[in-house]
């Protein structure tokens, strides 16, 4: 439904798609020949001592797997079988599984569950036109489908009553007693292709009746697919019922994005590539277009709970939306539509500038786009890089640098860059540097998004599903905003079908990107520090804490100023927004601003302080 979608698509630019793998390399100290891994300084109980401690070599978690494979058989239990989602990814992810030896019939199996009654027979029948051939398997196919449909066992039965899921539990012991399976070792995991409405009574259900037996290295888990509610509220309703059924490493919140081959593809070219790493934060990128963030900090490994933990960091990090910075649009014809309601105020598109308030991203917009019926259907990332300082060949005119990856359609990754035109001319063109998959990769079979992610299910990684916090804190972001939608404070502006959406919303993000070269070209600032007698150049500037504040005001703020000559305003201070007293902060060499902003008083306990700014414009 498209009220869900647009919810969902704006989840997902949060909890998705940019904080995805990593596969960083840990460092390794060689010492004296010997690997001794990385040794750890402490402190030691006596003063003055240092003692060293010896720790196990750091492995490379990323590469040497940790799955270890387990023995228990297993069962993959999909409810709402009869379903569109099932019939049309989850099985059919199942199939390639299967095809390519990661589900093995002498010890999995497969249990369809849902109210509708459908013999086996009729039921591999309904999904047998979704098994699409497995690349270079395609000799073998109706072979590979017809053993597969063996593996699947169907059960009917409600949702929310006791003897169906007895029925299901009996089913599935039949089973594993058929496979000498020891109970409890026994691995079942239950995929909910449920609206969300059941998944309460669902996982009450197999609380109850469905759990393995005992603990024997086997276990249970559960996937749940978005939406994981409508707002806040409701989210955290859902987490809690569920929270209080089974354990958080139980539960995979599923959103097939985070399955993508280029997202996750996005940590390691960010992390493991040098050319990125300098890079990749607002001394560089003008601004970025995303489907999802591509911000979060570097995780201390690669452990699921380390990569969560930073997604739940930026999010926290997200400014609230301001309404100035959202495009709403609803195509023209949706309210055709019979189960629409004519005076529906329900978007079908919109773009939002995001902003993060952190030492990385201060300043820099990040784009949001995602709308139904428009002119071409494509999930990509740009990153757009400042103007070269010093332009002496007027690369401006051709474009900046720019990064683009394409999640989908036809997966790629290029770089735009300028280069000189080949001839006896010294030109300058602009090209690209690219590497798409279909070409470069031809042989390699890309898995679809639920194939990754279900394997993943069963070998117990969690680092591309959401956490219960990363789910609150992308909620907080967003609902307020529906709330407004909802209230119908904020209207869908009207767009036809076919185009690229609201002429709005190419202006807001012109806009974000004008202010953000705004900051570029005014660089660099010249900061007065009245009590210290210090004259500092901006392009230092993030590096001295107590000046980013000053930095960051001058530049987001810029559109208020535009209007107004002086003001007041609170500023929250970060930890590392160490004012000092009296100072006064700017003046630009590029003379389009002066701006003189006092801080009336300096504490770094202090959360919030006003400042007084004034500006004029040369
Ligand atoms: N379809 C897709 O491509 C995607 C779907 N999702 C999410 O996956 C979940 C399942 O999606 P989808 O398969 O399309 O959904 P369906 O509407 O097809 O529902 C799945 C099954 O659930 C049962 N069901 C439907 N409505 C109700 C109800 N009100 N109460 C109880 N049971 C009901 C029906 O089975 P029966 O009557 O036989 O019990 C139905 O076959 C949803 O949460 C959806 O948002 C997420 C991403 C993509
Ligand atoms: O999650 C969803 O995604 C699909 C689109 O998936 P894609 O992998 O084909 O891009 C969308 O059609 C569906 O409405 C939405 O819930």
């Amino acid at each position: 439904m498209p009220v869900n979608d647009t919810r969902q698509a704006m989840y997902r630019w949060f909890c998705g798609r940019a904080f995805v793998d990593l596969q960083v390399r840990c460092t390794r100290l060689c010492m004296s020949g010997v690997e001794l891994g990385l040794h750890l300084i402490m402190g030691s109980g006596e003063s003055g001592k240092w003692t060293v401690e010896q720790r196990a070599p750091i492995r490379n978690e990323s590469f040497e797997n940790e799955y270890v494979p387990e023995i228990g058989c297993l069962s993959i239990i999909v409810l709402g079988a009869s379903g569109d989602l099932a019939k049309k990814k989850t099985f059919p992810a199942l199939f390639h599984l299967y095809r390519q030896g990661f589900i093995q019939s002498h010890d999995v199996h497969i249990f369809g569950y849902a109210r509708s009654t459908i013999p086996d027979k009729e039921f591999g029948s309904r999904i047998r036109g979704y098994l699409t051939p497995c690349k270079g398997f395609e000799q073998t196919h109706e072979e590979d489908v017809t053993q597969f449909l063996q593996l699947i066992k169907y059960v009917s039965g409600a949702y929310d009553k006791e003897e169906g899921f007895r029925l299901l539990d009996k089913t599935i012991s039949e089973y594993e007693l058929s496979k000498n399976s020891t109970e409890g070792s026994s691995r079942r995991l239950f995929y909910l292709a449920l609206p969300p409405s059941v998944y309460p009574p669902v996982c009450k259900m197999i609380r109850s009746y469905c759990m393995n037996k005992s603990d024997l290295g086997g276990w249970t888990r559960i996937v749940v697919e978005k939406p994981f509610g409508k707002d806040l509220a409701s989210a955290e309703e859902l987490s809690s019922q569920i929270g209080e059924l089974f354990e958080e490493p139980q539960i995979y919140r599923i959103d097939h994005y985070l399955g993508k081959e280029l997202v996750q593809n996005l940590m390691v070219l960010r992390f493991a590539n040098r050319l990125f790493l300098p890079l990749w934060n607002r001394d560089n990128i003008s601004n970025i277009q995303v489907l999802c963030l591509v911000a979060m900090e570097k995780p201390v490994s690669l452990k699921p709970e380390h990569v969560r933990d930073e997604k739940v960091k930026v999010l926290q990090s997200v400014l609230p939306i301001e309404d100035s910075e959202v495009v709403l649009g609803q195509y023209e014809g949706y309210t055709d539509d019979p189960t629409v309601p004519d005076n529906s105020n329900t978007p079908t598109f919109a773009t939002m500038v995001l902003r993060i308030h952190n030492e990385r991203w201060e300043g820099v917009p990040f784009i949001m786009k995602a709308g139904k019926a428009l002119n071409s259907r494509k999930a990509e990332i740009r990153v757009q890089f400042k103007d070269v300082p010093g332009d002496i060949y007027k690369c401006k005119k051709q474009g900046r640098n720019e990064f683009v990856i394409r999640l989908q359609p036809s997966e790629a990754m290029y770089m735009k860059l300028t280069v000189k035109q080949p001839g006896l001319e010294m030109t300058t063109v602009q090209s690209e540097l690219d590497l798409s998959y279909g070409q470069r990769y031809q042989e390699t079979i890309i898995p679809e998004a639920y194939e990754r992610l279900i394997l993943d299910t069963i070998r117990g990684d969690q680092q591309h599903f959401v956490r219960r916090d990363e789910l609150k804190a992308a909620w907080e972001i967003f609902t307020p905003l529906l709330h407004r939608i909802d209230q119908g404070e904020m209207k869908p502006l009207p767009y036809k079908p076919g185009s690229r959406g609201p002429e709005e919303a190419d202006k807001l993000a012109e806009k974000a990107v004008v202010e953000a070269v705004v900051v570029v070209s005014d660089l660099p600032f010249l900061f007065r520090v009245s009590a210290g007698q210090q004259w500092c150049c901006g392009r230092g500037l993030s590096k001295i804490g107590w000046m980013e504040v000053g930095l960051w005001w001058v530049c987001l703020r810029e559109r208020e100023m535009e209007g107004e000559r002086e003001g007041e305003r609170e500023v929250e201070y970060t930890e590392r927004s160490y004012y000092r007293r009296g100072m006064t902060i700017g003046e630009t060499q590029a003379g389009r601003v002066v701006v003189a902003a006092t801080v009336l008083s300096s504490d770094r306990r202090v959360k919030t302080q006003k400042i007084v700014w004034k500006h004029r414009r040369r």
